[in-house]
């Protein structure tokens, strides 16, 4: 075979509608249109393997709940299944809801048509669905027929079509619908399809309390956008009796731009919109009524469908089209409402806090970067929104650790946190999880059950050996500047030392007393915060040291129920990871422990302790929750 030179050269250039006045492009979208879904048949007819009775079954169900009011159920004269499955829907009391209409498929053949309207037989509401394709290229290649035998076959068909519904008194039960669709429309002679229209509108003759719908499908989607909206203005400008016409919408995405599409012709002038929930349906798809729906809703319109709880409904459509959602699909994709890149969390993390801030509730104006909805409205969690890997940065798991563990950190021990995830996430070439990001950050601040450093027992008392700081000029001496005497016994390493110091508060007179072990710290930044509001409310501490004659720094973190007692652990925390990161400093001296000594408040995470604090410590849920992140059963 001759090798073609410029293969793409065979294909024609899409004429667009000469429509230089078209007033589409300035409207707005302002209400949400008839939705019909479409999932059941065009959804189910492009399966591998389509759904059995029982699944329709539940997927109608489901369609209901959801709110959609008009549903193609079937394509009865194509299978014994579809033809049993219409049936049971109408015969079963109380599944279809009063407001609620069937629609079903026929081509324009009348066998088809009477076995289509027999499956509906009983049925409340029925909206009867005739196509018959209009396009030259169809009436060419697929059925040999000129303009003038398409448009005949179409009005004998309606004709027909009406003789068994609307115009047979034994169907009287029945309010009838009608709807036709030129196929193909969008490749079709627009004044052709309007010709089409009228003749059948005529054959019908809707009334305005009933009208008649022209669904136009862009049956192949084979132009922008744009040019299917002009399409669909050039047929609502020009066809007669607009008032007894709904103008519905059927664009399939084969260029990728179903949704553009619908969007662009409902400003253009349409009424309806037919479509799948994720776009199943022919090839690449029908357009898809989730992304529709809560395009929509992110502009303050509801679209009348409830999709607050889409995982439900991602659930039965992946297992009723045995077709997984793309993480990326847009609102339902598993991946749409995370970010991994830091500068991205970072952004998202400040949105939410300045929601805080501000005291936002769920209904607050939603502006938020990186985020065009606010998850919980799809029921999705905010926990799921930033997830960590080597892309991420500082902000993304301050996020995780708030998140988890309610702690705020500060920005220096996020930049030092960030670090130790980065050569995490480096080393497994992986995304942590928010558990093992919790269990990094608990064994790198010694927030464990049994710390290298405890705090087993202490007293704070006013150094009056010392003399006071000299009162600042213009203030008084007060009590305040007396000097504070740490004595205490702290456990490393599982041997306890007493110890004591002197300093201008707790943490000095600690860090004071530290220092006769060999451990030199300044305390070069100090934050706390409540966790809880409560009476189990705690206070979070952290404390930055600079170890004495270098520039070498730590952090330590300490919670407890006592604040000055969480900023002793902190400090404590730090001296542990100061000692980590020297693993070679000795402890010169280790005075043995003193019974005497009058212990002020114990440290709850020692097991030991003698002021017998442990049913305290295994009750607090913020313990807990770090236990249980560490062990990985949160
Ligand atoms: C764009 C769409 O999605 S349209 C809906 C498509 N959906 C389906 O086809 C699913 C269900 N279809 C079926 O089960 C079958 O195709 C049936 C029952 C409709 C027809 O089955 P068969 O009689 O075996 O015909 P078959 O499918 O081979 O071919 C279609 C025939 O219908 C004709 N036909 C196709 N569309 C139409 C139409 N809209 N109006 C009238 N006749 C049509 C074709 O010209 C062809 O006729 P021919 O055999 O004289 O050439
Ligand atoms: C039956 C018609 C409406 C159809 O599915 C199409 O043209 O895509
Ligand atoms: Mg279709």
């Amino acid at each position: 075979m001759p090798m073609l030179k410029e293969p793409w050269k065979k294909y024609k250039r899409f004429t667009p509608l000469n429509l230089p006045d078209r007033a589409w492009p300035s409207k707005i979208i302002e209400k949400a249109p008839r939705w019909l879904s479409t999932d059941l048949r065009d959804g189910n007819q492009s399966l591998v393997d389509p759904m059995d009775g029982e699944q329709k079954w539940d997927y109608f169900q489901m369609l209901v709940k959801l709110g959609y009011k008009e549903i193609e159920v079937s394509f009865p004269s194509a299978s014994q299944t579809d033809f049993d499955f219409t049936q049971r829907l109408v015969k079963t009391p109380g599944v279809v809801p009063d407001d609620v209409w069937l629609q079903v498929l026929s081509p324009c053949r009348k066998e088809l048509i009477r076995r289509t309207v027999d499956s509906v037989k009983g049925a409340k509401k029925v909206i009867l669905h005739l196509y018959l394709a209009t396009s030259p290229c169809f009436q060419q290649i697929v059925f040999n027929m000129d303009n003038a035998k398409t448009l005949a076959l179409a009005v004998e068909c309606t004709r027909y079509a009406r003789s068994i519904t609307k115009d047979d008194p034994s169907t009287a039960g029945t309010e009838w619908s009608y709807e036709f669709s030129p196929e193909c429309f969008s490749d079709s002679d627009p004044d052709f399809v309007i010709q089409v229209c009228e003749a059948v509108k005529e054959a019908w003759t809707p009334t305005e309390e009933v009208p008649i719908i022209f669904n136009l499908p862009a049956t192949v989607e084979v132009s922008t956008p744009n040019v299917y909206a002009d399409q669909i203005e050039y047929f609502c400008r020009n066809i007669s009796e607009r008032n007894k016409i709904c103008v519905s919408l059927h664009p399939h995405n084969d260029r990728g731009c179903a949704v553009a599409a619908a969007e662009l012709a409902q400003m253009a002038g349409a009424d309806r919109v037919e479509g799948t929930l994720f776009g199943n349906g022919e090839r690449t798809g029908n357009v898809d009524l989730v992304t529709l729906g809560l395009n929509l809703y992110t502009q303050g319109v509801h679209p009348n469908i409830d999709f607050s709880d889409l995982k439900s409904v991602i659930d039965v459509v992946e297992s009723s089209n045995k077709i997984p959602i793309h993480p990326r699909a847009p609102y339902g994709g598993q991946l749409v409402v995370c970010a991994f890149s830091g500068s991205h969390q970072d952004a998202i993390k400040k949105g939410f806090q300045t929601r805080k801030q501000t005291g936002a509730t769920s209904e607050s104006p939603w502006q938020l970067p990186y985020l065009p909805l606010d998850p919980a409205d799809i029921g999705r969690t905010y926990e799921a929104i930033i997830r960590v890997n080597s892309q991420s940065g500082k902000g993304g798991v301050a996020w995780i650790i708030q998140r988890q563990l309610e702690l705020d950190l500060p920005r220096g021990l996020q930049v030092a946190f960030s670090k130790i995830v980065q050569r995490e996430t480096d080393h497994l070439g992986r995304e942590l999880l928010p558990t093992e990001i919790t269990k990094l950050f608990t064994d790198a601040y010694h927030l464990k059950r049994n710390p290298r450093f405890a705090l087993i027992d202490y007293e704070i008392t006013a150094d009056r050996s010392k003399s006071p700081a000299p009162p600042e000029a213009g203030k008084t001496q007060s009590s305040r500047n007396l000097k504070r005497l740490f004595k205490g016994v702290i456990e490393i390493d599982g041997q306890e030392h007493e110890i004591a110091g002197s300093g201008n508060g707790a943490i000095s007179s600690l860090a004071d007393a530290l220092r006769t072990l060999g451990i030199d710290l300044d305390v070069a930044e100090y934050k706390e915060h409540t966790i809880g509001s409560n009476k189990n409310a705690k206070a979070a501490t952290y404390i930055e040291c600079t170890a004495a004659g270098s520039s070498h720094k730590v952090w330590g973190v300490g919670i407890h129920q006592d604040v000055v007692q969480a900023s002793l652990i902190a400090l404590l925390s730090a001296a542990s990871s100061f000692l980590s990161s020297r693993p070679s400093t000795p402890i010169p001296f280790r005075p043995k422990r003193s019974d005497t000594l009058d212990s002020h408040s114990p440290d709850p995470s020692a097991p030991s302790s003698p002021r017998g604090k442990e049913k305290e410590y295994e009750s607090s849920p913020l313990i807990s929750r770090l236990e249980a992140s560490v062990n990985g059963t949160s």
